[in-house]
């Protein structure tokens, strides 16, 4: 089958960005993980496959698949920019601001005159069911034992699972051994997304992430807001946070308990190309 797709980033986490609304697509698992082999296939962080919507209020449907393993999952924050910025170029939606439906609820993109785009990516949550962490009751952090040392971390649901903890430099952070050992911790049923946040102010962090089934990424969308909410419930930051990604830069913002987090940066298309899976 002859696949045409556009290849994109956010920050330098890299998508592979599929039209399922001009075309229907059925890709396996296998398909999925082919186009994300960085030797054998196109090779991406993620797979974002654009549909049209089962929800009412939505305008699209889109689903994202980690690269590594083809396997779906809930989120992803550098995505929904690529997504905006991708509907606009072919010419699907005149709309600057699109309802979008995932996994985990509905979002709202916004294609800024700037070319930045803000997301709101919906209000996070906290309690362990709902991330799912392992734990008796929801708390601002948890002990949990890695490689033989006792973290503290704060688990946040964007949708899909985080793990975030206060590092004092990012760049001596052991995020290569301690980054796959809290994704494949067995307090986390579904592994996690593992964050490594430095506090430059109350207002600016450093960050890095080692995704959950893709490794560490230059940028990580839903582990920035996952990050600022971290800090903010810790009482370490305030409403609105600059942050500092391997890849560039991101604007989070959240006004507390039940709001949204909002989200502001860039998305690039890189080339189009095809396929033959
Ligand atoms: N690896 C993540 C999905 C991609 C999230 C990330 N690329 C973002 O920008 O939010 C997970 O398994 O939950």
């Amino acid at each position: 089958m002859k696949l045409r797709f556009t290849k994109m980033h956010g920050l330098g986490n890299d998508f592979v960005v599929l039209d399922g609304v001009s075309q229907s697509l059925r890709l396996s698992t296998e398909q999925l993980r082919q186009i994300g082999d960085r030797h054998f296939g196109i090779g991406c962080d993620q797979i974002l496959l654009v549909e049209n919507p089962h929800h009412p209020d939505a305008d699209f449907r889109y689903r994202i698949f980690n690269g590594a393993d083809g396997g779906e999952v809930e989120q992803c924050g550098n995505g929904s920019r690529c997504f905006v910025r991708f509907v606009h170029d072919k010419g699907l939606t005149r709309k600057r601001a699109i309802r979008v439906e995932t996994a985990k609820g509905l979002i709202t993109p916004q294609l800024e005159d700037n070319g930045l785009i803000t997301v709101d990516m919906g209000a996070p949550r906290f309690a362990p069911a709902e991330i799912p962490f392992v734990a008796e009751a929801e708390a601002i952090s948890h002990p949990i034992v890695v490689n033989g040392r006792t973290l503290a971390i704060t688990v946040v649901s964007m949708g899909n699972p985080h793990a975030v903890q206060v590092v004092e430099d990012v760049e001596n952070a052991p995020v290569a051994t301690d980054g796959p050992a809290i994704e494949a911790h067995p307090l986390f049923p579904q592994k996690v997304n593992a964050g490594f946040m430095q506090i430059l102010s109350r207002g600016e962090i450093r960050l890095r992430v080692f995704e959950r089934s893709a490794g560490e990424t230059l940028a990580c969308g839903t582990g920035a807001c996952a990050a600022v909410v971290a800090g903010i419930r810790r009482g370490l930051l305030d409403a609105s946070v600059l942050v500092h990604t391997r890849g560039g830069d991101l604007r989070v913002s959240w006004a507390g308990p039940g709001q949204p987090v909002l989200m502001t940066g860039p998305a690039v298309t890189v080339f189009e190309g095809e396929i033959e899976l």
